[in-house]
């Protein structure tokens, strides 16, 4: 088993954003008051349920978790944040899929620690609830799709990026460790290339190689070894998977190039719009093999190399 690491020394990367949370965490520890609140926003599998998991450890507290899509009502909400006691974090992932109809009661909540609700049908009766100061952490892959003033209550708004190699390469040694399994520096660095700069792919990969290792009896992993596993589960060098290629020939060869809306791409590879914006563009963006314009995606000469093309000009 790989566990989330539990401590904010523990975590590996992400090095501005733990520095602003130790900083929170004590202040908020010494002060004897409820955590603000915090909003994680970055793609898939950095970090975000891990590191709000990490701050209920540190602050000593409770952590729930709920996924917003099944906070359908005012009640929920409530139900939910009066279970909390003082200064434990109420985590809900996927934020920007909170019920539209909610935002004025989590802002109360967020704000004045405190609900509004009417009751009675006829001669109609408001009335406050009172709630324990909590924490709210949020999580989301889509920070344009939480509205500002939704935004703005969050005292701290931290953003996830993807991990550097070396990080990766630091993390892989690591886990690799707990999962009984020896792999070479050259190995590791192969294996960090492929993880699209994300611990979740890394801790994937590092699965399969445990499975090449237990049928093919391997004691340790060299280099030979990892770029056969990695060939053999399709992922290349660039740590580029099928779809990611398919995207970026789709961009070369059906679009010439480019440019082309995120809707017309996804229609013509029959793959959903969220996962190609959330999983494969921000990879694909971050190695400069595909840039966004105002018109839409465009492949670069970086683009051309990774699939195998030679850049041509007219294709730019
Ligand atoms: N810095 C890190 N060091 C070690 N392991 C990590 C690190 N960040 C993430 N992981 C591991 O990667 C996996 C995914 O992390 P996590 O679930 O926190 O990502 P996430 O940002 O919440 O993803 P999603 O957007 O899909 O909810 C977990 O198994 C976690 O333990
Ligand atoms: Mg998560």
């Amino acid at each position: 088993m790989i566990e989330r690491p539990e401590s904010l020394d523990q975590f590996i990367g992400q090095e501005k954003v733990k520095k602003v949370l130790k900083v929170a965490i004590e202040s908020a520890k010494k002060r004897g008051e409820p955590l603000d609140h915090v909003l994680f926003y970055g793609p898939p599998g950095t970090g975000k349920t891990t590191l709000s998991m990490i701050i209920a450890k540190e602050l000593g507290k409770e952590i729930k978790i709920v996924s917003a899509p099944t906070i359908e009502r005012k009640g929920d909400l409530i139900a939910l944040i009066t279970s909390l006691n003082e200064g434990d974090v109420l985590f809900i992932d996927e934020i920007h899929r909170l019920n539209r109809s909610l935002e004025e009661s989590i802002y109360s909540a967020m704000e004045d620690f405190r609900i509004d609700i009417v009751t009675g049908s006829g001669s109609k009766r408001a009335l406050s609830i009172e709630l324990p100061r909590f924490t709210l952490i949020g999580a989301t892959t889509r920070l344009n799709l939480l509205t500002p003033p939704f935004r703005s209550r969050f005292g701290l708004i931290c953003r996830l990026e993807l991990y550097t190699a070396s990080e990766l390469a630091r993390i892989a040694k690591k886990n690799a460790e707990k999962l009984g399994i020896v792999l070479s520096e050259g190995a590791l660095k192969i294996l960090a290339r492929s993880s699209r700069g994300t611990p979740r792919i890394l801790n994937q990969l590092l699965k399969r190689f445990r499975d090449y290792a237990t049928v093919h009896g391997w004691e340790k992993i060299g280099e030979d070894r990892a770029k056969k596993v990695l060939d053999e589960l399709g992922i290349d060098s660039y740590g580029l998977d099928q779809m990611d290629r398919k995207i970026l020939k789709t961009i070369a060869e059906v679009f010439k190039g480019g440019p082309v809306g995120l809707n017309t791409l996804a229609m013509v590879l029959k793959e959903d719009v969220e996962t190609i914006a959330n999983v494969h563009e921000p990879y694909l963006i971050e190695m400069g093999f595909i840039v966004r314009t105002p018109r839409g995606r465009k492949i670069t000469p970086e683009g051309l190399r990774a699939i195998g093309y030679l850049p041509s000009p007219s294709l730019l």
